[in-house]
């Protein structure tokens, strides 16, 4: 299975002056993690980075420090993660069937949840994990006032890894391209195409980190896990 890593982002609200990715996380970068927990994932056999080319020089430097078994690929990514996984998909060899996509900052997911989606992916053309939703969630109108309480059974928090058919996707990105949909998850132009995707059970601590705060609980998370 191909693994494709959106780490082109900017990491605006983490307020880093540089690729959130490349920050320390419990002696490594962000980025470490993920693909540590890629390389133990025994359905992964290849690894797109998709980053800046400013990027490219320390992800390799990373990707040779952990001393990976699997190929590793950099593909030049785009002004927009939309754009970037794009590219990431241009890229892969032409009769690659499935993909899973999997955001750099997504640094927590465990092996077990891309071996889980990879199984998946063999019966279905579009998947993503996911969490159902704990808080109780408002729509609110342009004012502030809430229109209405949607029922939170039916509510779950989209993650990544997302795992679709690759040709379906190509298509899914193509119109959306040409009808200028703006989306932040892939799985959301496989929708609006009239494509099914299923949820797989995410992970509660496959926290995307996103802000100063998400990073602080991450480093919780990993120390927790290591024991130390
Ligand atoms: N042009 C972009 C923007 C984002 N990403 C990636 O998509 C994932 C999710 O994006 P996000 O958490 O929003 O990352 P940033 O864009 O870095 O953060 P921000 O939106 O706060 O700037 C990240 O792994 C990020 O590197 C990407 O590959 N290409
Ligand atoms: C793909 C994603 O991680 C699912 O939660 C998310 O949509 C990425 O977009 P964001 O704008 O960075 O939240």
């Amino acid at each position: 299975m191909h693994l494709l890593i959106p780490a082109a982002g900017s990491g605006r609200r983490m307020g880093s002056s540089r690729n959130k990715l490349l920050l320390d996380l419990l002696g490594k970068p962000l980025i470490a993690w993920t693909l540590l927990a890629a390389e133990a994932s025994p359905t992964i056999e290849q690894i797109g980075i998709i980053g800046q080319a400013e990027d490219w020089k320390a992800f390799d430097a990373i990707a040779t420090s952990l001393n990976l078994s699997k190929p590793v690929e950099f593909i030049q990514g785009g002004a927009t993660r939309q754009e970037s996984v794009y590219n990431g998909l241009q890229s892969l060899p032409r009769y690659t069937e499935h993909v899973l996509i999997h955001d750099g900052a997504r640094c927590l997911a465990t092996p077990d949840l891309f071996d889980r989606c990879a199984d998946v992916l063999i019966s279905c053309d579009g998947l993503i994990a996911a969490i159902p939703v704990k808080d109780t969630i408002k729509v609110v109108d342009a004012v502030g006032v809430i229109q209405h309480t949607p029922e939170r059974s039916r509510l779950w928090a989209a993650q990544t890894p997302q795992g679709f058919s690759v040709p379906l996707l190509k298509k899914c990105h193509d119109q959306g391209k040409q009808n200028g949909w703006e989306v932040t998850d892939d799985a959301a132009l496989f929708e609006q195409c009239g494509l099914a995707v299923h949820i797989v059970e995410g992970e509660e601590t496959n926290l995307k980190v996103t802000t100063p705060v998400d990073l602080a609980i991450a480093e919780f998370i990993l120390r927790q896990r290591l024991g130390s």
